[in-house]
Formats: C-alpha cells, sequence, structure tokens
C-alpha cells in the first residue's frame, strides 16, 4: 500500500557506520558513515554539503544535536527540517548505531505517514539529515494546549498512525518508540512519525515469538511485557498506540502515576478504566489493543494490521482513503504569518540564529514540560467508569 521497502535495507541493518570509531573518549571523532547515493548527490554531479542549503530557523534540540529549518539554495521553496548529529556526541552516548538504525530505516521505506529522509551527507564531525518539514510541531504540544481530543480526531490520526505502524512492521521493523513527542502535524493536520532511533529490525511474527530482550522507552508507554523484561515483539508497538489513542482520547496515559514504581505496578496489574464519555467502540479498541496478554492482543493474531483497521472504532473510515489522504483532518495547526514561520515550535530555538554550530546539550521548554508531567490534572477523574 504505497510502501517501498529496498531489499538491501532489510539486509543490510547496523551496517551503517563504518571506520574507525576514535575510541569514544575524545580522540578522534572522523567516523565515516555509509550513506546511499541517491540522497548526497547533487543534480550537476558531485556530492551535497551544508553550503547547499540556505539555514532559516532553529527549530529544535534533540539530545545529539539541533534541528533546523532550511531550503535548498537554488531550487524551489520547498522547505525541509535539517537533523544535525555531533558524531563525537553520539559515540560518546552509544549511540551511533541507534542512529545508523534511523538513518536506515529513513533510507529504506517511503510512506505518506512516516517522517521520510530527502537528502543526507557528512562532515568529519556531524552528520546531517534533511527531511520532510513538520510545520505543525509535535503532537505532543497539540495534546498538551487542547487537553484531548475529540473521538472524529482521534479516529484520524489514529488510521494515520495505524498505517505507519503496519509500514514498518510489513518491513519487519518494530517501533518500539510511539508517544506524542514522537508524532509530527503537517500544517494540514495529518501526522507523521518520527524518531526511529530506537527502532529494532529483524523481529518475526506478529506476536511474541522471537523477540528482542533489550529494554528501551518510556515507562508510561512501555508494555507489560518489556517491563516483565520477557521477550517482546511487534506487538509490543499496539500495546503502546493503545496508551498513546487513550492518552489522545482522556488527556492521559491509562496507568499514569507521578511515582514510577506504581506507574509499573498499575501498568502490569492495575484494572483498565474508562471515564464516562467515552463511546462503546474506543473502549472496545482500547481493551483490545491494551491486553496484558500478548497472544490476546488486537494486532497480534495472524492478521496483524488488518485486526486493528477492522475495529469499530474505524468503522466510518476507508483505510485506502486514509492513505491517500482524502479525509480532512479535524485540525490544522497555525501556518504563521508566512511559510517560514515557526509559530508551532518552541520560541526559545525559533529566536536563536540559524548557523551550523557545536551544540551543546540543553533542555527545551517542551521537554521541561514532559519532565513535569504531573502538573497535568486529569480533569475527569471524578468520572471514571469500566
Ligand atoms: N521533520 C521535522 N519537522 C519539523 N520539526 C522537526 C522535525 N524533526 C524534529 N523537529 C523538531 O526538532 C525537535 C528536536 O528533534 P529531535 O528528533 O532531534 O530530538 P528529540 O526527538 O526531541 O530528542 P532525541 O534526540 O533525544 O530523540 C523536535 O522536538 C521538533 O520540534
Amino acid at each position: 500500500m504505497g510502501t517501498k521497502m529496498s531489499k538491501a535495507g532489510k539486509a543490510k541493518k547496523g551496517a551503517a557506520a563504518s571506520g574507525k570509531s576514535g575510541g569514544g573518549s575524545g580522540g578522534n571523532d572522523n567516523i565515516d558513515i555509509k550513506l546511499d547515493d541517491k540522497y548526497t548527490s547533487k543534480a550537476g554531479g558531485g556530492k551535497l554539503g551544508i553550503d547547499d542549503f540556505e539555514l532559516l530557523k532553529v527549530l529544535g534540540k534533540g539530545s545529539f544535536g539541533k534541528v533546523m529549518l532550511v531550503k535548498k539554495k537554488g531550487g524551489d521553496d520547498t522547505l525541509f527540517a535539517m537533523k544535525t548529529l555531533r558524531k563525537a556526541a553520539l559515540i560518546k552516548r552509544n549511540q551511533l548505531l541507534h542512529t545508523a538504525t534511523e538513518r536506515n530505516i529513513l533510507q529504506n521505506i517511503q510512506h505518506p505517514f512516516l517522517v521520510n529522509l530527502i537528502y543526507a551527507f557528512q562532515s568529519d564531525d556531524k552528520l546531517y539529515m534533511v527531511l520532510d518539514y513538520m510545520g505543525g510541531g509535535e503532537l505532543f504540544f497539540w495534546l498538551k494546549k487542547h487537553r484531548r481530543f475529540s473521538e472524529a480526531r482521534a479516529q484520524l490520526m489514529g488510521a494515520e498512525i495505524t498505517l505507519a505502524l503496519g509500514a514498518l512492521h510489513a518491513g519487519n521493523i518494530i517501533y518500539r518508540d510511539l508517544k506524542p513527542e514522537n508524532i509530527l502535524v503537517d500544517l494540514e493536520g495529518h501526522i507523521r512519525l518520527t524518531d526511529f532511533g530506537l527502532s529494532k529490525d529483524g523481529i518475526t511474527g506478529p506476536g511474541a515469538e522471537g523477540g528482542t530482550k533489550t529494554f528501551c522507552g518510556t515507562p508510561e508507554y512501555l508494555a507489560p511485557e518489556i517491563l516483565d523484561n520477557k521477550g517482546h515483539g511487534k506487538s509490543v508497538d499496539w500495546w503502546s498506540f493503545g496508551t498513546l489513542l487513550y492518552e489522545m482520547l482522556c488527556g492521559l496515559p491509562p496507568f499514569y502515576d507521578t511515582n514510577i514504581q506504581k506507574m509499573y505496578h498499575k501498568i502490569l496489574c492495575a484494572p483498565l478504566r474508562f471515564p464516562s464519555y467515552l463511546s462503546d467502540d474506543a473502549k472496545e479498541i482500547l481493551r483490545g489493543l491494551l491486553q496484558r496478554k500478548v497472544e490476546e492482543r488486537l494486532g497480534s493474531g495472524p492478521g496483524g494490521t488488518d485486526e486493528i483497521k477492522a475495529a469499530n472504532f474505524f468503522k466510518t473510515l476507508d483505510f485506502d482513503r486514509v492513505m491517500a489522504k482524502e479525509y480532512t483532518p479535524e485540525f490544522k495547526p497555525p501556518a504563521g504569518r508566512n511559510d517560514t514561520d515557526a509559530t508551532n515550535f518552541d520560541l526559545e530555538f525559533t529566536t536563536e540564529k540559524a548557523i551550523d554550530s557545536v551544540v551543546t546539550t540543553h533542555m527545551s521548554e517542551t521537554a521541561k514540560q514532559k519532565s513535569n508531567f504531573t502538573d497535568f490534572t486529569y480533569q475527569n477523574e471524578g468520572a471514571m467508569g469500566s
């Protein structure tokens, strides 16, 4: 369904970083990362570099570098997001493989609901990834602002996320890091998943068999089988999807607690409760996704993603039309005064001069809000039923 997965991409996991690591302790950071020519070549010959782009604004900062709004010099006015990652910081934090995975995954899948890699290049000390620009910013920002979404809004976003996860699973990739911070919104209100740094490929079967045992992810969204340290497979993404859908509909994840230990305990054994305003179809899909028995979880059977698509919650949507973006999202983020107006991003960054500088990691406003999640009040606590 419009998803292209290159043969090379499936076979080549983890093989993207080549050369010497420089010891990872501040020595020589000059690692050559293998990049596909189709992303690195200039139209008229030669290799792309930072000088081929006009740096317009800083959109945000991640753990390993910053993201800038850019335009290609001499091209049309298409805007891109350029992610800059310092190799030294990646090596120090042992993240080069994750980034190689991210780039590898991006390089080999083109999908309407995944952030696609358009160009890639590197200098001695940095890796640059030029990506689809998502002018609406993070879904997290909108969820925080609007507290919760209508069922119609959550339905279309949920359908788009289902298709994105389905495409990754079809390519044998587990996303593992589904959360509102990793879902970006475009100026039409459609979404794309980003941040493939934690994704794992090479898992077989939709259930837990053959799963990986590496622990990573965000506590609120972790599936019970990850907390229990049992092997896990693609089904962890359907649990996280259930958590996300619940949060979109209710304003907080289902097993949220300010105390992380209590939250873990709740994920493992607390009953699933719903606010009274949720429709029966919404409760039904959430019960299916937030099923602790992996083999009974919606999406874990032989039908895989089709089980989710067939849920009553999606009964008014035609998934071919979702794929073609034929439904108009209920909410369209404001575009600002002009195309390059980064209205939907942290002011702290967007007022910063866009230069190809060395980045020091510090916490963004959004990140601070994330760590201060307890500020959310659960407006419907009094109205919980089961
Ligand atoms: N394709 C994009 N379009 C628009 N903005 C983007 C895009 N990618 C990232 N951003 C912005 O840049 C910020 C930093 O993104 P980045 O992926 O580097 O870090 P992160 O996901 O916040 O953290 P980490 O590096 O720890 O995974 C995001 O919060 C978002 O606001």
